[in-house]
């Protein structure tokens, strides 16, 4: 740890990473560690800020790499500079030795390699910050691709993460770094890195994806050979598409790039709305193209480590904004968002209207084929951010995949105009889910949670009934305490005052004869006197 820690403070002094910082907002005690150390005597050199933290974190390793990886993604939180250079950082891991990936692939398959495969290359195709991919082929004939973790990967990205947090409760301190929420930024990264050391989740949403475009022309998954797949190896059909970036490839096959495109933005929004199930890393390397058809070509997709699924909510959400976007409608964007609680309380939708449109008006000003709805999208986030709106990671996710998809669009059909695209689909869906066929889904959707609650009515019924008799009866109680407590209280102070003029009259009595004399010879004191005490008797 103190090794890494070490190599931590090289790399922040050779790239300056200090500067980064706004010195003058951080706390004294750092301010001082920073003023005074013999860093500021190392040059910052010719690179900008940006490039300066990629080399560094391309320095640090795989997990500072793909931390900065998600990090490119979040414009809403990132200076565009830094986003930037950040999107261009690239895994520079060499591959683990082939023999090694044998070795745990027998030890997890608890076999020989041979038992399964009649060939097993033991050089890599492929080989990433966390997995490494082997082709081979089953005794059936059939090629398959063999994914296999990194050896001991877990263990160095334990360490890293702890570092990471670390590093985030240092930015916390930060008044500037706070609105960042960093320490919450790296939980996330954590749950997105973890998730992808276990391939059976992996291989599990490969299935899942295959199971929802299964015959379909627009898109195919290679399929999974469960037997063989463990947590740290999966054994997945091998495709032999175009890559979908090689565009000359596709050229020279004559596929018809315009009708590629748009199936791009179909498969997105039947993701997003039929399936509630997307693929969410669809870089260009994660994409293939099935070129046996150029003229009606289908997409593959492979690495299916990352999805997205959206709540109930967040699908309206997205579709009716969407739609009011279409329509450049910002008043009825504003006034959705207040109507169902997405922005803080007495937010004004006159001012949100504005605000939306300040950001939004110059990007939908462009030419149709520029306009783009991740940054549409992102706007929107940045704006609802500044009227204290939680914006979920789910839909971040799916801008970030958004964006994927529309460049990816663009780069095969410079011309592609996403709002004819996707708008019948999106009214389609909209009319549908408000529809009676809409009410219907919802009601099936809800069916087995009502029909296991169906038989339990007459009692939950009977509970119900018996609580609120319970409160009309404490109520009363209740009630008749507080009657009760006045009657005494009034009894006692008719008590207390018949006591009072009983021990007067007494007095009186005793006192009767010395004081008629005294009130023959001094007549006014006797009479303030007596009509005070009649006062105060009265009073009572
Ligand atoms: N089913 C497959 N058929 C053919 N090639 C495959 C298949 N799966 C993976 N590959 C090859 O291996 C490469 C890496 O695969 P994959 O993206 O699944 O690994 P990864 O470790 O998650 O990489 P990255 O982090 O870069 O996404 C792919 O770009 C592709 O060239």
């Amino acid at each position: 740890m103190n090794l890494r820690l070490l190599r931590i403070f090289w790399v922040v002094t050779r790239f300056r990473l200090d500067t980064l910082l706004p010195l003058e907002r951080l706390p004294l005690f750092l301010r001082l560690v920073f003023r005074f150390s013999p860093l500021r005597l190392v040059p910052t050199g010719p690179h900008s800020r940006g490039k300066r933290l990629r080399l560094a974190l391309e320095a640090l390793g795989p997990v500072f790499v793909k931390f900065g990886q998600m990090l490119s993604t979040r414009r809403d939180l990132l200076p565009p500079d830094i986003a930037d250079e950040l999107r261009r950082l690239q895994d520079q891991v060499p591959p683990f030795p082939g023999r090694q990936a044998r070795a745990l692939v027998e030890e997890e398959l608890e076999c020989t390699i041979e038992t399964h495969f009649a060939r097993f290359d033991t050089d890599p195709m492929a080989s990433a910050s966390i997995a490494q991919v082997h082709a081979a082929r089953l005794h059936s004939g059939e090629e398959v691709v063999v994914k296999v973790i990194r050896p001991r990967i877990e263990h160095v990205m334990r360490k890293d993460i702890g570092l990471l947090y670390s590093f985030a409760r240092l930015l916390r301190r930060v008044p500037e770094a706070r609105r960042l929420r960093p320490v919450e930024v790296v939980a996330d990264y954590e749950s997105t890195l973890f998730d992808e050391l276990d391939l059976r989740k992996e291989a599990a949403n490969t299935s899942q994806l295959k199971r929802n475009f299964k015959h379909s022309p627009l898109l195919y998954v290679p399929g999974i050979h469960w037997p063989l797949t463990r947590q740290r190896v999966m054994v997945q059909e091998r495709i032999y598409g175009v890559p979908v970036a090689d565009m000359q490839a596709l050229q020279a096959q004559g596929t018809d790039l315009r009708r590629l495109a748009e199936r791009g933005v179909e498969i997105f929004f039947t993701q997003v709305f039929r399936d509630n199930f997307f693929h969410a890393d669809m870089h260009p390397g994660n994409i293939f193209v099935n070129c046996d058809h150029p003229e009606d070509p289908q997409y593959i997709a492979i690495d299916c480590g990352i999805v997205g699924s959206l709540t109930r909510e967040d699908q309206d959400y997205l579709a009716r904004n969407l739609l009011a976007f279409f329509h450049q409608d910002y008043y009825e964007v504003a006034a959705l968002h207040i109507e169902s609680g997405w922005v803080g309380e007495g937010t004004r939708a006159n001012e949100f209207a504005a605000a939306i449109r300040t950001v939004c008006e110059p990007i939908l000003e462009r030419p149709l084929k520029e306009i783009s709805f991740g940054q549409v999208l992102l706007g929107l986030f940045q704006t609802a951010r500044r009227f204290n709106m939680e914006v979920q990671p789910q839909l971040v996710l799916l801008q970030k995949t958004l964006l994927n998809i529309e460049g990816l669009g663009r780069q095969l059909y410079p011309d592609l105009d996403l709002w004819s695209t996707a708008r019948p689909y999106l009214e389609r869906w909209m009319k549908e889910r408000a529809g009676p066929r809409g009410l219907w889904e919802s009601l099936k959707k809800q069916a087995p949670e009502l029909s296991r609650q169906l038989p339990e009515l007459p009692v939950l019924a009977h509970h119900a009934l018996s609580h609120v008799e319970r409160e009309q009866r404490q109520r009363h109680l209740q009630a008749e305490a507080i009657v009760g407590m006045r009657r005494q209280l009034a009894h006692k102070a008719r008590r207390d005052r018949r006591l009072r003029l009983g021990v007067l009259l007494l007095a009186l009595a005793l006192a009767w004869q010395p004081l008629v004399q005294w009130a023959v010879q001094q007549p006014w004191p006797v009479v303030i006197a007596a009509g005070l005490g009649a006062l105060l008797l009265a009073s009572r």
